[in-house]
């Protein structure tokens, strides 16, 4: 196991905003931890880095504790690149050295590491730019600079916190390219810590959705868009509609008629439709669209059906219209247990509805 995290607690006065958080992340994993302003990611982060000392719990890398309420090993010696969010390159250097400095001052000699450096900055395409200041590049050409410079550092492991959030969203999705290329060839171990959600689902092989200094959820982006572990990471993820009802044997009463439901629970439970669980223009109930958009060949949209607490998430490949009223059914959806506020764990689960043959029937 490249890192485990083992009940990791750190508190700021009373805040605790790192609250009890465990993970196991593979050798080589892209793992993003997924989660809104303020609910401890960057400390997270930072105590893995070594930049903050724990309260409580365990940071072993790579089978060696690194942190423990009585043991730190200092971040230099934890073997450990960062790329943070403000580029942190050093303003009176050149690009190139920049990206050899790490190098150097590991031992290595000027010419060396010159070398190497050059080598780095043409797997982030910047080898023109080797003679510039970081005050003469873009955002973008910035953030390239630290990720080849993570690179000449030659860690196992390294940390991103919020890499591409200064930069506008064509760069954005440009750099995530890079990133994962930067991943596929590095083959570090990689925690990414960001608040996009498209960018998660983007990059990760396995994703923490965090909230409140704790992990809701952890899986793969499938797992989390399809079998979320409760209500919260449900409506993180993607477009839901989560309503409250009753499961028996696999099926959800849902506006009067009752759905063949994924998810394994029996009784009060709460239902996540997602827009794949509504069939538009055929079924049994009536929708009225509202919030209808374009979105690249895809109309969304909300359907409000009478008897549901909630709107539903709708997409078309055909055209929608506002204010509108269409046939629609509702084809699965995904079970939570209502008492509890959670599902059971994922891996306990039973396969996803998807694909399965739904039938709605009426309720007797
Ligand atoms: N050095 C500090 N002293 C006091 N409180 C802190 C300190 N660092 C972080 N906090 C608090 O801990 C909580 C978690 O902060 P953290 O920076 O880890 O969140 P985050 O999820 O990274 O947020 P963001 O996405 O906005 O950067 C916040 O309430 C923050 O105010």
């Amino acid at each position: 196991m490249a890192l485990t995290l083992t009940d990791i607690r750190k508190s700021f006065g009373a805040h605790a905003a790192v609250d009890g958080v465990s993970a196991e992340i593979d050798d080589g994993e892209f793992f993003v931890v997924l989660g809104p302003s303020g609910c401890g990611k960057s400390t997270l982060l930072r105590l893995v880095a070594g930049l903050e000392h724990l309260d409580g719990g365990e940071i072993a890398l790579g089978g060696r504790t690194m942190s423990s309420p009585e043991h730190h090993v200092p971040p230099e010696a934890r073997d450990v690149g960062v790329v943070f969010q403000s580029y942190a390159l050093w303003p009176h250097m050149d690009v190139l050295g920049n990206v050899a400095f790490p190098i150097e001052s590991g031992g290595g000699s000027r010419r060396k590491s010159r070398e190497d450096a050059r080598a780095h900055l043409r797997t982030v395409a910047l080898e023109d730019f080797a003679a510039r200041r970081p005050a003469e590049l873009s955002g973008g050409q910035r953030q390239r600079v630290a990720l080849a410079r993570c690179l000449a550092g030659g860690a196992r492991t390294v940390l991103m916190d919020e890499p591409l959030a200064n930069l506008d969203p064509h760069l954005r999705a440009a750099m995530e390219e890079e990133i994962a290329a930067f991943h596929r060839k590095a083959r570090a171990t990689t925690i990414y810590i960001t608040h996009d959600q498209r960018e998660a689902m983007a990059l990760a092989s396995r994703v923490a959705v965090m909230a409140r200094g704790q992990f809701q959820q952890i899986a793969t982006p499938r797992g989390l868009y399809e079998r979320p572990a409760n209500a919260e990471v449900a409506r993180f993820i993607g477009r839901s509609a989560v309503l409250d009802t009753t499961v028996l044997s696999g099926s959800a009463a849902l506006a009067g008629r009752y759905v063949a439901v994924g998810g394994d629970v029996n009784g009060p439970a709460q239902v996540v439709l997602r827009p794949g669980d509504v069939a538009l223009g055929d079924g049994p109930l009536q929708g009225r669209l509202s919030r209808v958009f374009y979105r690249g060949g895809v109309w969304e949209g909300l359907a409000e059906v009478q008897g549901l607490a909630e709107p539903l998430p709708v997409a078309s490949h055909v055209p929608l219209r506002d204010g509108e009223t269409v046939p629609l059914g509702i084809t699965g959806g995904w079970a939570l247990r209502r008492d509890m506020g959670q599902s059971p764990a994922p891996s306990q689960a039973p396969g996803h509805h998807a694909g399965r043959q739904v039938t709605a029937q009426p309720v007797e």
